[in-house]
């Protein structure tokens, strides 16, 4: 059941253990908790900022608190950087000022969703396909706020059983899917071109590139190593390991919402 919420809420005050009994509105949809995340997320952004925008279904909301917040002149000033061109064609559609890290090489502050974060903060990302703009923009931002609702907290990174995706060169791609598998041998893993499940086709990144899904069975152990393992690798363009670049770790919860920083 979907009942209303209040996207300013931090804390626990409004759990209630007897859910089924009451009729306390307090069963949060999954998208409502995303809409959580983003909002508190926002309250980062200052006006003047250059801020990056994220991609996905969590950073949608952020995209569009912020164009609520520019529309009604409580923000001024701000530029946007799109992480894709969805998030491009977003921003546009709400008149959010754009540009780009070619013309603004550092960011004061970027915002945007996850598929995986461990108790390190490290991440993965990419699952919506737009690890790599994702990458380059995060990494020119002095502050990385990342938001998630709670069912994408992992013990450990590959821990989801869900994909790590790595962006590769579509020449020849199932030679780097092999090398890509067989680096991972030992952490049994599967790896699969991903496709687009309309046609069946490959899916193609914003830069023209394919996304292959790797799928652990076991803990891959030291993610520097693999993340620098997999770029050795010829055909490999980047991979969805985001390792010690979120600043900030937002999540939202059916106990509220918790705001944890990089110590
Ligand atoms: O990395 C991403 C896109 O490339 C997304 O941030 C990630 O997949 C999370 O998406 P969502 O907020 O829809 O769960």
């Amino acid at each position: 059941m979907a009942l209303a919420y209040d996207p300013h809420f931090i804390g626990s005050e409004n759990l209630d253990d007897d859910a089924a009994t009451s009729p306390s509105p307090l069963v949060l949809t999954q998208d409502e908790l995303k809409k959580i995340a983003a909002y508190k997320a926002v309250e980062f952004v200052t006006s003047g900022m250059v801020v990056g925008l994220g991609t996905g279904s969590t950073s949608k909301h952020a995209v569009d608190r912020l164009g609520e917040l520019l529309r009604q002149g409580v923000l001024t000033d701000i530029v946007g950087i799109p992480t894709s061109k969805r998030t491009h064609e977003q921003a546009l559609s709400l008149d959010i000022p754009l540009s780009d890290i070619e013309t603004h090489p550092v960011l004061d502050l970027a915002i945007d969703g996850a598929d995986e974060v461990d108790p390190e903060m490290n991440l993965v990302k990419g699952r919506g396909g737009s690890l790599l703009r994702e990458k380059m923009i995060e990494c020119a931002s002095k502050k990385f706020v990342v938001i998630v609702d709670e069912s994408k907290l992992v013990d450990y990174i590959g821990g989801s059983g869900l994909a790590m995706p790595v962006e590769i060169v579509p020449f020849c791609w199932k030679f780097t899917l092999h090398m890509l598998q067989s680096l991972f041998q030992e952490a049994d893993c599967v790896a699969k071109l991903r496709t687009s499940s309309e046609t069946g086709e490959p899916y193609v990144t914003d830069n023209s590139n394919y996304i292959i899904d790797l799928y652990f069975k076991k803990n891959i152990g030291d993610l520097k190593a693999a993340g620098d393992a997999m770029l050795r690798l010829p055909g490999v363009v980047e991979h969805g390991l985001f390792l010690g670049m979120a600043t900030t770790v937002i999540v939202a919860g059916k106990l509220g919402v918790t705001v944890k920083n990089k110590s």
